[in-house]
């Protein structure tokens, strides 16, 4: 098997290539390029290792005929589009803690610089100005701290302010009274924050929601006098409104590190009084740096050699312990799901996912993953694992998953439960000698059979001399049977009849099947 190729196409630590070729990948380093240049080069590679400089955009996307996973060095993904990187099956992750102190550490640096207007003084000292009397700062204990966004940067960034005796206040709709108070933080709403800090510290990401969550009416709110310190996202404040508080005093100073348009060659906040910025250095450190690379570069070849999935944003964790352990059920899963995908007539409403015995000691998601991935083969050749359960819940699907782990007749089974406009389906399937897939029941008619390769389907009612004739049928037409598997609901019930054939069966092949006496239904089936 040829090695997993790997593009790091921003600037990032040494460390990276390194750990990528010690783990099986072929790695090219190639920064500073245009999007055309990116998406010219795309197409020939499994893995891209990103900071916040590569936007992976649709175009970007459509031309990465190959590509299976991003990893971003860092912790903002606002320059993926996730959904379109879901939709196309690419597993997206990052490294969500590797430069959170650091970039913590910036946001107290940027406050203190605020404070003290060091910036301009250090400017001013070597013009040989001298300005003793032209920078009276402020102090900083005993100031109010207003956290917007208390996760994992922001907690730092509330601990390192008590130790400089700040009064730390959050608002984060997400965080908990019991984590607030672990962290000796207020909780408290945007309004009530806005009106009491002295200080303002943004931490979240850019969503919709946060999007311009110092808006011109929001800063219009904040208490006279405010500083604001912005090292998450250029994104979160309204730079023209800012620059208008700056102007009128209201504000007085703002430390950005981050803007809404980068690289931010020109911006309406240049030159503003007590302005101060750097070039999104938030997460520039040798220890953040070296961090973040190490994890890229161990987690995507991780998930490209051996399966696992570390801190996906688009799929469930997978430990390189788990994987292989979990593939043969996928590979199960994903049988069955075609099976059922191929059988089922109509719409699918509702599918039930049921592991048993061993199954139900593993990881679900990524069964379940695989089943729905069987299941729309049928609708999309583009379909895998990671895109299948977001495009299930596009087409209305309901699905739920049950965990038994008392073994039922078999060690180990799954099975899947359709509502289609037709009724309920089941089938179930289990692991022979731990590895090999096994279907064991068809629509509620145990049978053994390996689903693989062309398959010929056929449910008749159980009569002598049938067997012979589809026998027959198929040997006149020059088709090997490979496999023979049987099974019914009573005698001279309901029968199925499910075989392994060397080749596709012919439309004539399967009318005249079709037209044997006692028969019900007739498919092809191909795995
Ligand atoms: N300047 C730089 O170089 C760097 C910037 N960052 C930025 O910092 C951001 C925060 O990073 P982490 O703390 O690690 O992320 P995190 O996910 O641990 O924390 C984000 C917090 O924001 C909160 N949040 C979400 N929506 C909110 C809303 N509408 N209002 C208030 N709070 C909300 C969440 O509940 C969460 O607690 C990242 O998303 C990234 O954009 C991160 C690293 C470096
Ligand atoms: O990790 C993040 O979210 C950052 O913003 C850091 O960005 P960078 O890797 O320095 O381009």
């Amino acid at each position: 098997m040829s090695k997993p190729r790997v593009l790091i196409s921003d600037k990032m630590d040494p460390n990276a290539a390194r750990i990528f070729e010690e783990n099986g990948c072929d790695v090219d380093v190639i920064t500073g390029e245009t999007p055309e240049q990116l998406i010219a080069r795309i197409g020939d590679y499994d893995g891209l290792a990103i900071r916040s400089s590569t936007k992976v955009t649709k175009e970007v996307l459509d031309a990465a005929t190959n590509l299976k996973v991003i990893g971003r060095a860092g912790i903002g993904v606002d320059n993926v589009d996730i959904p379109y990187a879901s939709s196309k099956g690419v597993v997206v992750m990052n490294t969500p803690f590797g430069n959170s102190i650091t970039t913590a550490e910036h946001a107290i640096a940027m406050m203190m610089a605020l404070a003290r207007q060091i910036p301009e003084a250090n400017a001013q000292t070597q013009q040989g100005l001298w300005p003793k009397n032209g920078f009276m700062g402020v102090e900083v204990t005993g100031k109010t701290l207003g956290l917007i966004g208390a996760g994992n940067i922001g907690s730092i960034v509330a601990s390192r302010a008590q130790g400089l005796k700040m009064k730390v206040i959050a608002f984060d709709p997400f965080l908990s009274a019991e984590r607030a108070v672990e962290m000796g933080v207020e909780k408290v709403e945007l309004d009530q924050l806005l009106a009491r800090a002295d200080f303002i510290t943004l931490h979240t990401p850019l969503t919709a929601e946060t999007k311009n969550i110092l808006s011109a009416e929001n800063l219009a709110k904040t208490k006279k006098g405010v500083r604001i310190v912005n090292c998450a996202r250029g994104g979160l404040i309204d730079e023209a409104a800012l620059r208008e508080m700056l102007d009128n005093g209201h504000v007085a100073g703002a430390a950005l590190d981050v803007f809404a348009v980068e690289p931010a060659k020109e911006n309406v906040l240049f030159g503003a009084p007590n302005f101060i910025c750097t070039p999104h250095l938030g997460a520039s450190t040798t220890e953040a740096q070296v961090n973040v690379a190490l994890q890229v570069a161990e987690q995507l070849s991780d998930y490209l050699v051996n399966g696992g999935v570390t801190n996906a944003l688009n799929m469930p964790s997978l430990s390189a312990e788990e994987a292989p352990k979990l593939k043969p059920y996928m590979a199960l899963a994903e049988k069955l799901g075609s099976l059922v995908g191929q059988l089922a007539h109509g719409n699918l409403k509702r599918i039930g996912i049921e592991v048993e015995g061993h199954a139900a000691t593993l990881n679900i998601k990524p069964i379940t993953g695989a089943v729905l991935a069987g299941l729309m083969r049928r609708y999309s050749d583009t379909v895998n694992m990671v895109n299948a359960p977001f495009i299930a819940k596009e087409r209305g699907m309901e699905v739920r998953e049950i965990r038994n782990e008392r073994e039922g007749a078999y060690s180990t089974l799954i099975r899947i439960k359709v509502d289609t406009d037709a009724g309920e389906r089941t089938v179930a399937g289990t692991l022979f000698g731990k590895s090999q897939p096994r279907l064991v029941d068809i629509f509620g008619i145990g049978i053994e059979a390996d689903l693989d390769g062309n398959m010929l389907y056929i449910v008749n009612e159980d009569a002598p001399g049938f067997i012979g004739r589809i026998g027959s049928l198929l040997g006149e037409a020059g088709i090997n049977i490979g496999t023979f598997h049987l099974g019914r609901r009573e005698t001279g019930g309901e029968a199925v009849l499910l075989l392994s054939v060397d080749q596709e069966i012919p439309q004539e092949v399967l009318k005249a099947a079709c037209d044997c006496p006692g028969v019900k239904t007739v498919k092809a089936l191909s795995f």
